[in-house]
């Protein structure tokens, strides 16, 4: 339940964990891999994921263990979206006085694999109306299957902004691990996967063997204006070039969220996971809202948009540095009279650290409060990523989260998980033990979205933190410190 147990610095949250990699520099992270699943790493600097510095980090069971389940083989989806626009000029719009809003991305992605209808860009590329592109670039990712066997798909998104929903052409998968926990094993035709998220499923190649079938990948929750992304699933010994005789599964319809939850409330926690300690000492309740700072859209947490500091919390935490950050404590709750089914009536903001420290190994809830955005009818789907932590969901509710909502909690098998989303005008609550001491992130995973201020940071047990490497610490005030206790 641990990730980074004892290696807090090895997180690689720019800012909270340590400095940031400065270009040409090389630094080595050294972690225990101490759990077997399906994971993903990305740069968590600036929006580096959107601009492709991500990749899938699976873990196998250790020797001579077992999974609680059977398959003959398996496959990798590592999904993702992907902008024409660089990074940096995404960054600028999104600070920018009004905010110049991203959009929508050009393609999805499989593997780094999508398809794109160049031309429709053929204006945009000077000098050119035809499409250049190398032979094969476009082509659907394959998967080579037999028949008649069990395959696990490990299936990650580390998009930018989408939510995506994945479905295989007349093959049923069975969800048995999400975020590198076991869930109780459920059937389904097609599945949310929001960023930061990740699967396993199970699917059997009982279908007729003359044929390959479409693996699709649509956006949920927005608008649709990206064409989905599709992978073959390629019966041997058929050619994989051999196109399906039927058309992609279609996602369901992008806001048919009530099709949403009842993907997210079939997630349980398989039997012989640790249950929840049931006496939390503390709870904090998330308001989510877009709020204006100075004329810029910004995200809020309880009305403070976060901002991250020069000198990574970490450091400055553990050696007690004066001013590193503005360390007033955020507020732990949100107005009793705020309507979260309306927008902000004073949507001005302001921007602090959003640092939450918590009492070590103490037992802490979170209520997410999801709210209408600055514009009326609107309220989008935040999926929520926790470092350093899995922690257990104990449930979700329309509207603003009420105090005898405790009492419907899931305390009997909630799924443990190290990312949830908030369903638009809803709460999601969860639970944790702050028993990992360092300095962790929690935010929405939509990159845009934590760029304008979307996170808090939660630190636990920092004195604890011993041996953290220099190299995590050259920058800032901690960068100021190394070099005044080796200088003569
Ligand atoms: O953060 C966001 O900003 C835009 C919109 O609210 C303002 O243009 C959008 O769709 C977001 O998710």
């Amino acid at each position: 339940l641990r990730p980074q147990l004892g290696t807090p610095w090895a997180d690689g949250t720019a800012s909270i964990s340590q400095c940031a990699i400065d270009p040409e520099e090389t630094f080595i992270y050294e972690f225990k891999v101490d759990k077997p699943g399906t994971y993903f790493y990305h740069g968590h600097y600036g929006m580096q994921r959107a601009a492709g510095l991500y990749g899938s980090l699976i873990v196998d069971v250790a020797d001579g263990e077992k999974e609680p389940f059977d398959y003959d083989g398996e496959l990798n989806l590592l999904l993702s979206d992907w902008y024409h626009q660089n990074v940096q000029a995404q960054m600028l719009g999104l600070s920018s006085k009004p905010l110049r809003w991203i959009g929508e991305p050009q393609s999805l992605l499989i593997n780094g694999r999508g398809q794109y209808n160049c031309s429709l860009a053929a204006h945009l590329i000077p000098g050119s109306r035809t499409c250049k592109r190398r032979r094969g670039e476009c082509e659907p990712v394959v998967l080579r299957v037999l028949p008649n066997k069990t395959y696990r798909l490990r299936i990650a998104s580390t998009t930018s902004l989408s939510s995506l929903n994945l479905a295989i052409e007349h093959h049923k998968m069975m969800v048995v691990e999400a975020d590198g926990n076991y869930v109780e094993p459920f059937f389904v035709f097609d599945m949310d996967i929001y960023s930061g998220e990740s699967y396993s499923v199970l699917i059997t190649t009982d279908q007729a063997p003359s044929s390959n079938y479409w693996l699709s990948v649509g956006v949920r929750g927005r608008l649709p204006q990206t064409q989905p992304a599709l992978a073959i699933l390629n019966y041997q010994p058929n050619s994989p070039s051999k196109l399906p005789s039927s058309k992609p599964p279609i996602a369901p319809t992008w806001n048919d969220y009530a099709h949403s939850k009842s993907f997210s409330y079939k997630i349980l926690a398989r039997q012989g996971t640790p249950k929840p300690p049931t006496n939390p000492v503390r709870q904090i309740a998330l308001l989510n809202t877009q709020n204006k700072i100075n004329g810029c859209t910004k995200w809020s947490i309880n009305n403070i948009s976060l901002v991250l500091p020069p000198t990574p919390y970490l450091g400055s935490m553990r050696y007690r540095l004066k001013n590193a950050f503005d360390d007033r404590k955020p507020p732990e709750n949100f107005a009793k009279d705020y309507d979260v089914m309306k927008p902000p009536k004073n949507p001005s903001s302001i921007q602090g650290s959003n640092v939450y420290k918590l009492e070590f190994n103490s037992t802490v809830d979170v209520i997410l409060q999801n709210a209408n955005a600055l514009s009326y009818n609107v309220s989008e789907i935040h999926p929520w990523h926790l470092h350093g932590h899995d922690f257990w969901v104990l449930g979700y509710g329309d509207g603003r989260f009420s105090k005898k909502d405790v009492t419907k909690f899931n305390l009997r098998n909630p799924p443990l998980r190290n990312t949830v989303v908030i369903f638009p005008y809803g709460w999601t609550a969860i639970r944790f033990v702050a028993d990992n001491p360092g300095v962790w992130a929690f935010h929405c995973h939509i990159e845009p979205h934590l760029h304008m201020g979307m996170g808090v940071v939660l630190a636990e047990g920092v004195e604890l933190v011993n041996k953290i490497p220099k190299e995590t610490l050259a920058c800032g005030m901690t960068g100021k410190m190394l070099m005044r206790n080796h200088l003569p």
